[in-house]
């Protein structure tokens, strides 16, 4: 029978361990599969720069790759938008099924690239996309397809959550945990990505997408990443019980103003004893909330060649056999439009450190500013007396609008010297 063939675009992190999986599980793959895979081609930049890869195999000409008639199936590990998407739509425009790790590309087009992929009955793939090894998007498309998610939150970063269990669990600084995730391949081809939170973004995006049934985009994502994220800020955590981490949260919103999808990505203070709490280094952690099934929480390794390689080869495998019934397995229904709920009307709660002047009225004064935003605080601490006084202040959830807007008043009243700490706080009743 003749063999599946492979076109394995990028052959970096991930595509290098998909090329060795590919390798040494070829015939549990065969087995599993109904029919051998073999790579007809590896698309690189540098030649040069793969020595143990049979030079056969190797061609800087990636678009010339894909059309090959001989080519069946496509597996897109570039990342990036360009030629990312040039190669995905002329892969799937030539009749080819397509696995995908790039969360950048399908948050920007996954619409596009899902309809020229229907247009063609062929798959498009992208489990890696999100949560590295962690079987997340087919439990979403598929499992909880007759239920109603309410909400996903979670940690879908692997670099950030390794900087900040660095930081929080030995004081490591910055720059030498965001080396050390580069180093274990955790992080992207510019690590920006990873410590501004655009990746997470752009997962969130494509968790929204298939949790909520609508397009969302990373455009559509209220993004902060990590950068301002300060010892003292671990340190306050640290003092209520919390500690720091990168969330990513979509949430469907019904209100008299009829359905809406809030989706945000930031740092949050999380009590200890919350799951997420005790997810460390580079593994990710995803709670989604459906009517009927409750909570679910899916737990693995989000970054990483092999982790990453095991969801890849998972996608290669079932759009090896749906290409062998001559099917295409269902995409994603996007048939809702929901509109997106601006960050400034979603509810958030905040944390906020000040140094004050300790004197008479001070307290007061402070209390009166969150009034007048309508505000309210869930608890007020001071730590300290004269020169060194701070107040620690917990609100309860109000719009995000009216929480940043209550800081700036903050910062320019003369009883505070200054804002210390602020930062917003999930999971706290
Ligand atoms: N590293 C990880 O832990 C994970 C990565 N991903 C995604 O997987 C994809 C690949 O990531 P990595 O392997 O980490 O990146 P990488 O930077 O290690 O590898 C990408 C490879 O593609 C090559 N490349 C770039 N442009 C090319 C072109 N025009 N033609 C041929 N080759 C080209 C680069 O030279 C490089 O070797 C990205 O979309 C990334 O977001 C997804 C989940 C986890
Ligand atoms: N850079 C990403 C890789 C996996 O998606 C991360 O750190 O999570
Ligand atoms: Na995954």
């Amino acid at each position: 029978m003749k063999p599946l063939k492979v076109a394995l675009l990028g052959c970096g992190t991930v595509g290098s361990a998909v090329l060795r999986l590919l390798e040494e599980q070829s015939d549990d793959l065969a087995a599993r599969v109904g029919r051998r895979i073999e790579v007809a081609g590896i698309a690189v930049r540098r030649p040069d720069h793969h020595p143990g890869v049979p030079a056969a195999l190797l061609t800087t000409d990636a678009e010339a790759l894909v059309r090959r008639d001989d080519v069946d199936l496509v597996v897109e590990v570039i990342g990036g938008i360009e030629p990312a998407r040039t190669l995905l739509m002329a892969a799937i425009e030539s009749g080819k099924s397509v696995v995908s790790a790039n969360k950048a590309l399908l948050a920007e087009d996954g619409v596009a690239l899902h309809a020229a992929a229907a247009k063609a009955g062929v798959d498009l793939y992208y489990e890696a996309a999100v949560a590295g090894a962690i079987p997340l998007l087919r439990p979403l498309r598929e499992s909880l397809a007759g239920d109603q998610i309410r909400r996903v939150v979670g940690i879908v970063n692997g670099t950030t959550n390794y900087i900040l269990s660095r930081m929080v669990e030995t004081g490591a600084g910055f720059g030498e945990a965001l080396a050390e995730a580069t180093d274990l391949g955790y992080a992207e081809a510019d690590p920006t990505a990873d410590v501004d939170g655009f990746d997470a973004a752009a997962k969130a995006a494509i968790l929204a997408s298939l949790a909520f049934h609508t397009p969302v985009t990373a455009a559509d994502v209220y993004r902060e990443g990590i950068s301002a994220v300060t010892a003292t800020d671990v340190a306050r955590a640290a003092e209520i019980g919390c500690t720091v981490k990168l969330l990513a949260i979509c949430e469907r919103v019904s209100d008299e103003e009829g359905d809406s999808v809030a989706v945000r990505v930031h740092p949050a203070m999380i009590p200890t004893s919350h799951p997420l709490a005790a997810v460390g280094g580079a593994f990710n952690a995803v709670f989604v909330e459906a009517e009927a099934a409750g909570e679910l929480m899916f737990y693995g390794q989000g970054a990483g060649g092999e982790p990453t390689a095991s969801a890849v080869l998972g996608d290669l495998v079932a759009v090896a056999r749906n290409r062998l019934v001559g099917a295409a397995g269902q995409g994603p229904s996007g048939y809702a439009d929901l509109p997106i709920r601006p960050m400034a009307e979603t509810p958030t709660q905040y944390h906020v450190s000040l140094d004050v002047a300790d004197k008479p009225g001070v307290l007061a004064a402070v209390a009166q500013e969150f009034a007048h935003h309508d505000v309210s605080i869930s608890t007020v601490r001071q730590n300290g007396h004269g020169d060194a006084a701070t107040l620690v202040i917990v609100t309860h959830s109000a719009p995000d609008a009216a929480l940043s807007a209550t800081v700036a008043a903050l910062r320019e009243m003369s009883a505070v010297r200054e804002v210390t700490s602020v930062l917003r706080v999930e999971g706290l009743s």
